[in-house]
């Protein structure tokens, strides 16, 4: 089985590029094993802090973000940082040619039920007209990024990764510690009979994505003329790396559950990573109205609605009107 070093190679990845790329990879090892030991390695529970978005942090929140902070710092290919657990930018290296964004652990509400967490980056290019520091640093679209992942830890902790080609899937050797490309190239099929969404807001929807999602439970007997199956994983992480596997459509659209916070999900390390793995897997990312990949970012922890998936199931919310 082919290794990633050797695969990003061949994919003539340049060598500072592999090189953040293996730096997050050495914290995501660590994090693995943390996650596997469970209450052995004291990771379960919550901490006494909350973050920038008034979140509760989760002790494995802080723990990954430490992690992936002190690994990327000391790295000399990485001139500035993004975290959600982190309320600005942070400064690595002046002059070095990559800025990172990550969502240390995505999936939090998991960690302490044993359910699929994992941990989502995003790479750039440095911009040399503003300081390393500066927010302006991530004010480039999605269509910029130069690699995009996830590692899950579950049952097997795995590697989902794009640098601008196909969207590949590696599994982690727990007996050498590598990963290795265990799917070349992932594809969503663009039809499918599978969604993901959080059905507890429904009642807090816009109309048109209730007329949609009541078009799929209609199934047979409603105009979609066929029956639709539903899962969802309570992690971003999971639900997608389902759709990547087997097809389907995840949706976290805007509401008015929390009328100071219309969409959950955040554009810079969730909705932009997920978008171009999803994209280059055949597969369609929006917001409802715009390509989620083109969208400019206005601030680092901006939300924004989410549907992605299979090609022509995406076009179906688009086009659903009430
Ligand atoms: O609790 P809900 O509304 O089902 O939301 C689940 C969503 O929230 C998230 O857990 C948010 O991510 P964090 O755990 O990184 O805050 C997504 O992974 C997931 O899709
Ligand atoms: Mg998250
Ligand atoms: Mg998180």
């Amino acid at each position: 089985m082919k290794r990633l070093i050797p695969t990003l190679r061949a994919d003539n990845v340049p060598l500072e590029l592999i090189m953040v790329i293996r730096t997050i990879l050495a914290a995501s090892k660590e994090i693995s094993f943390r996650v596997s030991q469970g209450a052995l390695s004291g990771i379960l529970g919550s901490s006494l802090d909350e973050n920038i978005q008034g979140e509760t942090q989760k002790k494995l929140d802080i723990l990954s973000n430490q992690l992936l902070k002190d690994i990327l710092l000391s790295s000399p290919d990485v001139r500035a940082i993004a975290s959600e657990e982190e309320d600005d930018v942070v400064a690595g290296i002046e002059d070095a040619p990559y800025i990172v964004a990550f969502d240390p652990l995505d999936g939090s509400s998991n960690i302490d039920i044993n359910g699929q967490i994992g941990t989502i980056f995003t790479i750039y290019a440095a911009r040399d007209d503003v300081p390393a520091d500066s927010p302006l640093q991530f004010a480039q679209p999605g269509t910029a990024q130069l690699a995009a992942g996830y590692v899950l830890y579950g049952p097997s902790t795995l590697l989902v990764l794009t640098t601008g080609g196909p969207t590949r899937l590696y599994t982690l050797d727990q007996t050498h510690g590598g990963y290795l490309l265990t799917q070349d190239e992932m594809e969503i099929e663009p039809d499918t009979a599978e969604f993901a969404i959080n059905m507890s807001n429904q009642r807090f929807w816009n109309q048109d994505t209730q007329a949609y999602i009541n078009q799929l439970i209609a199934g047979e007997t409603g105009p979609r003329g066929k029956r639709f199956n539903m899962r969802w994983n309570g992690a971003m992480v999971g639900d997608v790396h389902r759709v990547l596997q087997r097809g389907g459509i995840f949706l976290y659209p805007s509401d008015t559950k929390n009328p100071g916070q219309p969409s959950k999900l955040r554009l810079l390390y969730e909705a932009n990573p997920m978008a171009m793995l999803v994209e280059n897997a055949g597969g369609k990312a929006v917001t409802g109205e715009d390509r989620i990949l083109d969208i400019m970012p206005s601030d680092l922890h901006q939300r924004v609605p989410v549907i992605m998936g299979a090609a022509n199931e995406v076009d179906e919310f688009v086009n659903t009107k009430a």
